[in-house]
């Protein structure tokens, strides 16, 4: 063919109302949908998710009360080490942050967790806190549906998950000039962990997937949608049937911008590797099994030339 890429159509907008539903065929509807996303998109919006507008707007109302703090009140939570609990951020010492700030904490057990949130703004934990519970519980249902379009059973994870890694990241970001075209807020990565669920205050979230041809996609910000995307610990689960999806946040040339992230893995310690079901003769096993915790050890040296994790585990190549 030759020539540039097309550009990939719409990304999938997935009613998941039915995922509950006592009727097998209906639920088998849904999961299709969210397997088919998977594999051609790595990602997808989910409508009728059950998460309250209440909780979303409570959310990303924490999250601009806090950022906008004076800068020292925030500073108090900042902290070199990447294994602190709460981490406040302005600089892009990690390689991709090129114009944001962030706060990053734990989330799952909360009541294991927010003790180490800010207690500033007042409502910050009362309100974070019910939006990560209720996002938590949806990721376990939409992974329960991921691992059911593999072929595995719903099951399969859920104790872990359960018992897994909510990591979450506010991100503020500058408006961007409109003179200056686009301008990267956040360099193209992957996430680590299965998925990651991302709520956008408005538009600059952009995806390409592995076979896109380097196009990027805007994701459009749809009234009470929340966008789910594949983290790298996904594709080493499925052996690589499906990818962990590269993106980027593009500064938002009308406004300042808000995402929040919640990226939701297996615990700390735990090894993630292939699903024994999709390894055989003719599928060896690609990646080496590893844990967040190797994740955390693995990002200081991942600053010079960006690499997703999951290139780093595949087995045979260079680590
Ligand atoms: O701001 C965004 O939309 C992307 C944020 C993101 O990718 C992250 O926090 O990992
Ligand atoms: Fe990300």
């Amino acid at each position: 063919l030759g020539g540039a890429a097309a550009a990939p159509g719409a990304l999938p907008v997935i009613n998941i109302g039915r995922l509950n539903d006592k009727d097998p065929a209906a639920r088998a509807l849904v999961v299709q949908d969210i397997a088919r996303a998977c594999r051609d998109r790595g990602c997808f919006q989910v409508v009728n998710h059950g998460v309250s507008k209440s909780a979303m707007d409570g959310a990303l109302k924490a999250a601009s009360e806090f950022f906008d703090m004076p800068a020292e009140r925030k500073a108090a939570f900042a902290c070199d080490d990447i294994r602190n609990p709460v981490r406040y951020d302005t600089s892009s010492r990690d390689g991709i942050s090129k114009a944001r700030s962030f706060l990053k904490h734990y989330a799952n057990p909360l009541d294991h967790w927010v003790d180490s949130w800010p207690t500033q703004p007042a409502t910050y934990t009362k309100k974070m806190g019910t939006y990560a519970v209720e996002i938590q519980r949806l990721s376990i249902q939409l992974m329960g549906a991921i691992v059911q379009g593999l072929g595995l059973c719903p099951m399969h994870l859920q104790e872990k998950l359960g018992a897994g890694l909510q990591f979450m990241a506010l991100n503020n970001y500058p408006q961007g000039s409109s003179r200056a075209g686009d301008t990267v807020g956040l360099a193209p990565h992957s996430d680590i962990g299965f998925i990651t669920i991302l709520l956008q205050s408005s538009p600059g979230l952009e995806v390409t997937h592995h076979d896109d041809g380097g196009v990027w996609t805007p994701v459009p910000v749809i009234p009470g949608a929340l966008h789910v995307h594949l983290g790298d610990h996904l594709e080493v689960l499925s052996n690589g049937r499906l990818r962990s999806l590269l993106h980027r946040a593009i500064l938002n040339t009308d406004e300042a911008r808000i995402s929040i992230a919640s990226i939701h893995g297996a615990a700390m310690d735990e090894k993630v590797g292939c699903a024994d079901e999709f390894v055989d003769e003719r599928h060896p096993r690609i990646y080496r099994e590893s844990s967040f915790h190797d994740f955390l050890d693995f990002l200081p040296t991942n600053v010079k030339a960006y690499r997703r994790f999951v290139e780093t585990l595949k087995i045979g190549g260079s680590a």
